[in-house]
């Protein structure tokens, strides 16, 4: 719960659900917030300006501390609080809403055109393989097999959380060819692999990519190997922080994801470590593909700087005493 203006139940229930991983991925993470904000503007009882701005505020900072990596949450909250805008109860809440609207169409349009550039990168009889849950790199396989490819799947468990079942389940409902692997059979099984293709939580400003803990591990191995490698990442996956100098902040989730309490119990005095994300240098990745085309990783600050100019704003925090509130 957060002190300050009451929230709607929807933004609590979703709040709840991203951190626990209910609800993931960062497109869906992304989705959820702005949801929860058209749900806070519906639902607030604020009966002035003020306390309606105060209001959105309060949702979004619950929303913000959630999980800490993925940009698109912060990046939704930009988009839907940032065009907040009304001198009534009335017309900011409209904004809002129509604010959130215009965020989730654009989620499905951005995805929609990232697979097709994706698309072109596959060949007929091509295998990829795949690490965690994304489903901007799915999007990328459904266009392929849509132009009447045949591609096939590796398939990366990826520990502790198994995100690579949804992958092989989503992948099958598409006709791929699924084989599952342990993530430690990921080097064994790249010689069968014509592309690594993994999804970003966010892109640093040298093109750095963050994202699910082994994707390191995992293009370094595919560069040994001569194997490219793609990233599919919507640019609300570009982190405007670091055009600043910030560094991505990784979480560390719960330790029982790794081992239970049992288990440990058994083994004696050991600490344990569950960090859910890695940062691939760019020079291990091959290609950035998004909705406004593919990108080298070293070029993708220019796209960061036309869309978030050279700052990042922060809607979600409380103007700072004396300057006045838009
Ligand atoms: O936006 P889409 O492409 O769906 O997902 C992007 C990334 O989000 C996931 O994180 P988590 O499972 O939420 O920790 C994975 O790391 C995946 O690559």
């Amino acid at each position: 719960m957060t002190d300050g203006p009451p929230l709607a139940e929807a933004v609590d229930d979703i709040a709840d659900d991203i951190a626990t991983m209910e609800i993931r991925g960062a497109a869906t993470i992304a989705r959820a917030a702005a949801d929860a904000v058209a749900a806070q503007a519906r639902e607030t009882d604020a009966d002035s300006p003020e306390a309606f701005r105060s209001s959105m505020r309060s949702a979004g900072r619950r929303l913000y501390d959630t999980r800490p990596t993925a940009v698109s949450l912060p990046n939704a909250l930009r988009y839907t609080l940032g065009r907040m805008e009304g001198d009534d109860v009335e017309t900011l809440r409209d904004s809002v809403l129509a604010a959130a609207t215009a965020f989730t169409d654009r989620l499905d349009r951005a995805q929609r055109d990232l697979g097709r550039v994706g698309a072109n990168r596959l060949r007929d009889g091509d295998t990829v393989m795949t690490h965690c849950h994304s489903t901007d790199a799915l999007a990328c396989v459904e266009h392929a097999v849509e132009q009447g490819k045949d591609i096939s799947a590796i398939v990366k468990e990826t520990r502790p959380r198994n995100q690579g079942h949804i992958t092989a389940t989503q992948l099958r409902e598409m006709g791929v060819d699924v084989t599952l692997v342990v993530d430690s059979a990921a080097r064994r099984y790249l010689d069968d692999a014509d592309h690594v293709l993994v999804g970003a939580d966010s892109i640093a400003a040298d093109g750095g990519v963050v994202n699910k803990i082994g994707t390191s591990g995992l293009a370094v191995n595919a560069r040994e190997r001569g194997v490219p490698i793609m990233v599919a990442a919507q640019t609300i996956k570009l982190h405007p922080d670091t055009l600043t100098g910030h560094t991505v902040e990784i979480e560390m989730r719960d330790e029982t994801e790794v081992i239970d309490d049992d288990d440990r119990a058994e083994i004696g005095e050991i600490t344990v470590e569950n960090p859910a994300f890695d940062v691939t240098p760019p020079r291990y990745v091959d290609a950035i593909v998004t909705e406004s085309g593919q990108f080298p990783p070293e070029s993708i600050v220019t796209l960061m700087r036309e869309l978030f100019g050279e700052s990042a704003d922060r809607p979600w925090e409380e103007p700072t005493s004396g300057a006045a509130e838009r």
